[in-house]
């Protein structure tokens, strides 16, 4: 938690429940379908972007009936505060993506910063393709361009979200559910 961070209990008092365990589990079995679907056996690197996606791998990984290789990322911008800013890469890919299709794999599509620059590396490394999924996508207008979700599950409306995986200042990811600040 951040110093002076407001604490969880302040925040779930005055946050509105916006998809629940239920409904996110039964979200990312049916996603987990739609990724069968498309890899058709190919065996892909399962990339997971840390630490937001943690939650939401685990269960699409577990929803995916194709083999995967497991590989992860960290990369962060938002550091524990509810504004993103300049990317901090802590952990770069640690096997070789030349030739692979990646499977990205995140909690949250936002602004996109995250998600371009981390697809933009894989295909630095020679990644044949890149497949982005994502528990939920943002609505705003302040998207980058040239990124997009392939697989995403739920919709968000353009406020501060926290919950399977995601935080309010370093709290609250491993809530069971997804909740919006009002
Ligand atoms: O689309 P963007 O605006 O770039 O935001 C999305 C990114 O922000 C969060 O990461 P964060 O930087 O908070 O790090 P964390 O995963 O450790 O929480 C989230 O996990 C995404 O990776
Ligand atoms: O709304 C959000 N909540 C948590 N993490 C995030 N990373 C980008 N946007 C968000």
């Amino acid at each position: 938690m951040t110093k002076h961070a407001p604490t969880l209990t302040a925040a779930l008092a005055d946050a509105e429940l916006l998809y629940s365990h239920a409904e996110l589990e039964s979200t990312i079995a049916h996603l987990g379908r739609e990724i069968d679907a498309v890899l058709d056996g190919e065996c892909a690197v399962f990339l997971t972007v840390m630490q937001g996606a943690l939650i939401f791998a685990g269960q699409l990984a577990l929803a995916i009936r194709t083999d995967l290789e497991f590989d992860y990322v960290h990369a962060t911008r938002y550091r524990g505060e509810t504004k993103g800013s300049e990317l901090h890469w802590l952990r770069e890919p640690g096997v070789s993506l030349e030739g692979r299709t990646v499977l990205l794999v995140d909690d949250i599509l936002d602004e996109g910063h995250t998600l371009k620059a981390v697809r933009d590396d894989c295909l630095s490394r020679g990644a044949r393709r890149v497949l982005v999924a994502t528990l939920c996508t943002k609505r705003h207008d302040r998207l980058v361009e040239g990124i997009a979700s392939d697989f995403n599950g739920v919709e968000l409306p353009d406020r501060y979200v926290f919950g399977y995986g995601m935080d309010y200042h370093e709290q609250g990811r491993n809530l069971p559910a997804i909740y919006a600040l009002k």
